[in-house]
């Protein structure tokens, strides 16, 4: 393009981290040569979100709704974030799950524009470097989401339509943490699709081939690992919705050698652990006596008995015993040591044949439920409507609170449905679901639900991890992250949630961070000096204003 076709005025308006649209003054116009380009009026960023939110209110599917604030995010991320401020409870599930599931799902028909993502293509290896360079554009780059969409959400295979879930996280760290907008990028990795659909779709706009794998993936992700850590020093590297066969192997391999963490095994395994100990601070029981079933045994799955194993231990239970209080039920019934494909993480938590008079008969999650009568029973299968009527109801006769949080998402994919439990269980059910959830009326009391999603926990990890300059993310500071909503929600309330609500989400987001930036000092892991983490917190925290 010609140098006069892009003049500085085109440009300024046409850059979302530093456009104010109608909101220039009328010295800012004369300065940036913006005059007579714009309409008389100078608005306030108050009125031009009252006008915008008025907008999106006109606009009736969940998708219009989301293309509308996309189109607004992709123009001015201030103004963006400052009405995402006003309204994050009403707009977290339409920029994030679960209609990013159905952005994702039309990722070809309804595309629109990049919004500053980096593609990067198993094909060209070569261009990695250059990919990251040109969609930073001499940003100062803190964060990265990345996925490789082979795992998007309970959905399965993406290909290059997850970048979606990428830009999605990422708003939702500014919209709670305040993380400056301009410091982020999403990253998609195109491995290629096994996905038929999108393979015949003449639309489909990644790679048209099978996904990469072996060798040739794992080196093109240790290019891609190896230019963020030198393009992006200071930088937090987040991995989303990865494959079963690799999330865990990645994590492992990178963990102890850059700042960086796995949402789905991690930021799920502390919200989960935090809903558990919500649950207990209700019931006024103890983490050591739970008897744990999770159905789903993937990378979720894993990720959560880890975490709650972790917290057994720290409450002082041996490895050993720990162990046998987790039952983990997958395709194949209950797992066994001897049971077939057996993934690495799964193996840690198989049981012994041998402990059951039935065992041949363990198949089912029904069976599972009746032979170890769990206490809390966690869904991240995938499979919509396992957690009946019957099974519930089986596991709510040996338990007085059972503890039961259908996970799965979108949607259309959750194990129950919170209004079914509460009403099954006869109110008795503590439960937390996935995606939001309405409160439910029983008898005469109001159920909260809480949202047992990761977006209540990775954006105060990930900012606190940042602002504290870490250099790694280890247990300590997913153990301290997960205690940190301990005493916000008030469990002595009839009803009461086992996780605080979303509409408070950017205040317990910064209570999270504080607490993760004093885990990274007290364990000497800042890579700057702190003297003070609540003032490193605070000075880290962008806020949307002109
Ligand atoms: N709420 C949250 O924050 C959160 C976080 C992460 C994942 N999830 C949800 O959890 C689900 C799983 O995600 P993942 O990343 O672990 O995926 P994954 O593919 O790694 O794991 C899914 C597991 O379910 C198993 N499975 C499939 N069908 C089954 C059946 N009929 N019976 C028993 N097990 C079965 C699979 O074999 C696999 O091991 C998804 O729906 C995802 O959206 C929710
Ligand atoms: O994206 C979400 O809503 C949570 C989680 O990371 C998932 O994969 O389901
Ligand atoms: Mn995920």
């Amino acid at each position: 393009m010609e140098e006069s076709i892009m003049t500085k005025a085109q440009d300024m308006l046409n850059n979302p981290f530093v456009n104010k649209g109608t909101a220039f003054t009328m010295e800012e116009r004369r300065e940036l040569g913006l005059v007579g380009m714009l309409p008389a009026q100078v608005q306030t960023i108050e009125e031009q979100a009252t006008q915008n939110y008025a907008q999106y209110l006109s606009k009736e599917s969940g998708l219009e709704k989301r293309h509308f604030l996309m189109e607004l995010f992709n123009e001015n991320r201030t103004l963006f974030f400052y009405l995402m401020g006003q309204h994050v409870a009403e707009f977290m599930p339409v920029v994030y799950d679960p209609v990013v599931a159905d952005s994702i799902e039309q990722y070809n028909e309804i595309y629109v524009n990049p919004q500053n993502a980096a593609f990067l293509s198993i094909d060209h290896p070569e261009d990695i470097e250059a990919t990251l360079k040109n969609a930073a554009a001499g940003r100062d780059i803190r964060l990265v989401v990345v996925t490789d969409a082979e795992g998007i959400l309970g959905m399965g295979d993406w290909g290059v339509n997850g970048v979606d879930i990428a830009i999605g996280k990422l708003m939702v760290y500014t919209a709670a943490a305040g993380i400056d907008p301009s410091q982020v990028l999403p990253v998609s990795i195109d491995a290629g699709t096994n996905n038929e659909t999108l393979m015949n779709d003449p639309l489909y706009l990644g790679n048209k081939h099978a996904r990469v794998t072996g060798d040739k993936y794992y080196d093109f992700v240790d290019g891609f690992v190896q230019s963020t850590k030198s393009l992006f020093p200071e930088l937090l590297l987040h991995w989303e919705d990865f494959g079963r066969s690799n999330a865990a192997n990645i994590l492992e391999k990178y963990q102890n050698d850059i700042t960086t963490f796995n949402d789905d095994i991690q930021g799920t395994g502390i919200v989960v652990l935090a809903g558990i100990l919500g649950a207990l601070s209700i019931t006024k029981g103890s983490i050591a006596d739970q008897t744990i079933v999770t159905y789903g045994a993937g990378t979720a799955g894993v990720g959560i008995a880890n975490q709650i194993m972790d917290e057994m231990k720290r409450a002082g239970v041996s490895e050993e015993d720990a162990r046998k209080r987790f039952f983990l039920v997958d395709k194949q019934g209950l797992l066994f040591d001897d049971t077939e494909d057996l993934t690495p993480g799964q193996k840690e938590f198989t049981h012994k044949r041998s402990e059951f008079a039935n065992a041949d008969e363990l198949t089912t999650l029904e069976a599972v439920v009746t032979a170890v009568q769990p206490t809390v029973m966690i869904g991240t299968s995938t499979q919509p409507g396992t957690f009946t009527k019957e099974i519930v109801q089986d596991m709510a006769s040996y338990v007085e609170r059972p503890i039961i949080f259908p996970l799965s998402n979108p949607t259309k994919l959750a194990e129950a449905k919170a209004e079914d439990l509460i009403e099954w269980t006869d109110g008795k059910a503590l439960v937390a679901t996935g995606i939001p959830a309405d409160n439910v009326e029983y008898k005469g009391v109001t159920y909260q639900i809480g949202q047992a999603n990761n977006a209540l926990m990775y954006p105060g990890l990930g900012f606190g991890i940042i602002a504290s300059t870490s250099s790694r993310v280890n247990g300590e500071i997913l153990s301290q992250a997960s205690h940190a909503l301990g005493g916000i929600v008030d469990t002595t309330a009839v009803g009461a949630a086992v996780l605080p609500p979303v509409t408070h989400l950017a205040e317990f987001s910064q209570t999270i961070a504080e607490v993760v930036a004093q885990s990274v000092v007290d364990q000497k892991l800042n890579k700057e000096a702190i003297t003070d983490v609540k003032k490193a917190v605070a000075d880290m925290k962008w806020t949307p204003k002109y």
